[in-house]
This record gives C-alpha cells, sequence and structure tokens, in this order.
C-alpha cells in the first residue's frame, strides 16, 4: 500500500541532438524534441502528501535545462572514440568523424542516448537532488521512477528504489 505522485507539465522538456549505435551499425545524427515525466513513490507524511509538488518540479526542470540545446554524447559507448581538444571533442565512429564545440555537448555516462539510458541517467540525477534537499518526507519515499519520451507515443521509462 501506498502513494504515488507524479508530474507532468509542459515545461519538462528538452531539444537535443544524438544518434544511437545498434546491431553493428550507427543512426544519422537527428534531433528530439524530448519529454520528461517523474513518479514518486511512498507513503503520506505529516502534511498528507507524498512530496510537495513545488519542491519537485524546480528540480525536473534544472535537469532538463541541462541537456536542453546539446549534442548528447554517451561516454561508455564501446564503438565510439572521443578526442578532446581545446574547446572542441572529436567523435569518431568506424570511417565518420564529427567535431562539436564541447560548449554544446553533453557527455553523458551510458552506454547509448536510448530513452532508456537517458531515463536511467535522469532517475540518478535526481534521486539526488532529492536526497540533498533532505526534506522530512523524503524519509517516506520508496521509489521513483522517470520516463522519456523521444516523440509522441514513444517513451522508456527507468525505476530505482530510494
Ligand atoms: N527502445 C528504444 N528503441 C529505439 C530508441 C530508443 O531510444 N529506445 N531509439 C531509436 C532512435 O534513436 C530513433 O530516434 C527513433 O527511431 P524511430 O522510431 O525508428 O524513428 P522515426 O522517426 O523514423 O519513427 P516513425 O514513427 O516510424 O516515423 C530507435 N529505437
Amino acid at each position: 500500500m501506498g502513494y504515488r505522485v507524479r508530474v507532468y507539465k509542459e515545461n519538462f522538456d528538452f531539444s537535443a541532438g544524438h544518434f544511437i549505435t545498434m546491431s553493428g551499425r550507427c543512426e544519422s545524427l537527428h534531433g528530439h524534441n524530448y519529454r520528461v515525466e517523474v513518479m514518486l513513490e511512498g507513503e503520506n507524511g505529516a502534511d498528507a502528501f507524498l512530496y510537495n509538488f513545488s519542491e519537485l518540479k524546480p528540480l525536473v526542470r534544472l535537469e532538463c535545462n541541462v541537456l536542453n540545446h546539446k549534442m548528447l554524447l554517451a561516454l561508455n559507448n564501446p564503438h565510439m572514440r572521443y578526442n578532446m581538444s581545446g574547446e572542441e571533442i572529436e567523435v569518431l565512429y568506424q570511417n565518420r568523424r564529427y567535431v562539436f564545440p564541447l560548449a554544446e555537448v553533453v557527455l553523458l555516462p551510458v552506454i547509448n542516448t536510448t530513452a532508456e539510458e537517458l531515463a536511467r541517467y535522469l532517475t540518478g540525477c535526481l534521486r539526488k537532488r532529492i536526497l540533498e534537499l533532505n526534506h522530512p518526507e523524503t524519509k517516506l519515499l520508496h521509489a521513483i521512477e522517470v520516463g522519456v519520451e523521444e516523440q509522441p507515443g514513444q517513451a522508456a521509462y527507468y525505476f530505482e528504489p530510494f
């Protein structure tokens, strides 16, 4: 038994470039207008809420801002090579080569920038931020789930206990 709260606001979005590798090939560079939703599961606290929406929403917005208008690169992808020099990053995949300004890239600790991995990454970031805030109701949280929608009707979710 328990409660869930879910936040999925209009401005929980970010636009970013990416490509994923799969079955020995790499997609062409393209972008998405991603949407994010967050679910918290747990017990109600003294004020009869599980976690204050007003406290949760700015955290989600902050994480969306980190990724907005950036090229997302998967740091742990075994098929990609990255060389950093000065203000640039060179990305090598087989005979393909891209160069991006470092300031316009987010190097993510994931093996591929799939919606699944982005959901897992955001789950970790948001869980950490909630723990850092250390509101009394945090003790009653059981789990967090983050959904990342790549395009309407196409989303992945990651779930983690608190
Ligand atoms: N489970 C997942 N499958 C796929 C992911 C993903 O993140 N998780 N990502 C992709 C691609 O990155 C791609 O951006 C989406 O591919 P696709 O749906 O084929 O894209 P289209 O825009 O061509 O889709 P249509 O709906 O057919 O227009 C692939 N799979």
